[in-house]
């Protein structure tokens, strides 16, 4: 990047590239039962747990490092007991959405439709949407299998989502890279929505009279150093939940594989 100093330019503007998302908040949506706290947890602590308390809904921080980016993550575990109708808690606090059905269940993959009809009908037409990741859960469960991988693709494109099978209970990475992805996805909107922003505007300059200037140095201002890569967050609203300062202590009464 030059910044050409020493010589005056009108209204001179560089753009730089796109700043990363320092905060990326992620809601698990889907059915009772279809393991988003399941899921929740196993990427917080590489664990599965096996009891739970349906009724629990609760937003868990954790810091993450994505392609070399640390980002600053919320997941909100919801706990929807009839479906998406009191939906605005999260709505406008979600960067990504990660829908969830079982594979074994063709009703929880009913009830995912609801979430992204009511989903997709929000963010349509937000800048920077937020990206939808649909999410067969319990793989392990093949021989249950009621909903098949085809169907699943299906309707993700029917919604523009990405698609992913995985279960809760197998291998922590195939967790993990669901909500990397989900991050990936909010940085590649926000990325997409940045508009062109000026690094520096210098100012005109007098024409100098080089004989009665007293140096050359002296004539010109210096200019501002370059902003240097700063995180934006991408949202900042805060979530709302069933209970206050959430922690991973909650999971004291789980059990835990
Ligand atoms: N076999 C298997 N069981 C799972 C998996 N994920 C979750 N479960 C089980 O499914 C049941 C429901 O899991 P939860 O994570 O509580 O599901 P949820 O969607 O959070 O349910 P609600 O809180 O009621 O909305 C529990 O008995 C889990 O142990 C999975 O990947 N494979």
């Amino acid at each position: 990047m030059s910044l050409m100093f020493g010589k005056a330019r009108t209204c001179n503007i560089v753009t730089v590239p796109e700043h990363e998302p320092a905060e990326c908040n992620v809601v698990v949506l889907g059915v009772m039962g279809v393991g988003k706290s399941a899921l929740t947890v196993k990427f917080l602590t590489k664990r599965f747990i096996s009891e739970y308390d349906p009724n629990l809904e609760d937003t868990y921080s954790t810091e993450e490092i994505v392609d070399q980016q640390p980002v600053h993550v919320r997941v909100m575990d919801t706990a929807d007991q009839h479906g998406p109708v009191n939906c605005e808690r999260y709505l406008g606090w979600a960067s990504a959405f990660l829908i969830v059905y079982s594979i074994e269940s063709q009703r929880s993959f009913e009830g995912c439709q609801q979430y992204l009809e009511a989903v997709t009908l929000y963010t349509k037409g937000l800048q920077p949407e937020a990206p939808v990741l649909l999410i067969g859960n319990k793989v392990d469960m093949e021989r249950y299998r009621q909903v098949s991988k085809t169907d699943g693709s299906a309707l993700a494109s029917r919604y523009g989502c990405l698609f992913f099978e995985v279960s809760a209970c197998l291998d922590f990475l195939s967790v993990q890279h669901i909500f990397h992805e989900a991050i990936r996805e909010v940085r590649r909107e926000t990325e997409r929505n940045m508009p062109m922003r000026p690094l520096f505007i210098a100012e005109d300059k007098p024409v100098i009279n080089l004989s009665s200037a007293p140096s050359l140095t002296a004539c010109y201002k210096e200019l501002p150093a370059p902003a240097t890569a700063k995180l934006v967050t991408v949202k900042s609203s805060r979530a709302q939940s069933k209970r206050r300062a959430p922690t991973l202590t909650l999971l004291k009464g789980f059990k835990i594989f």
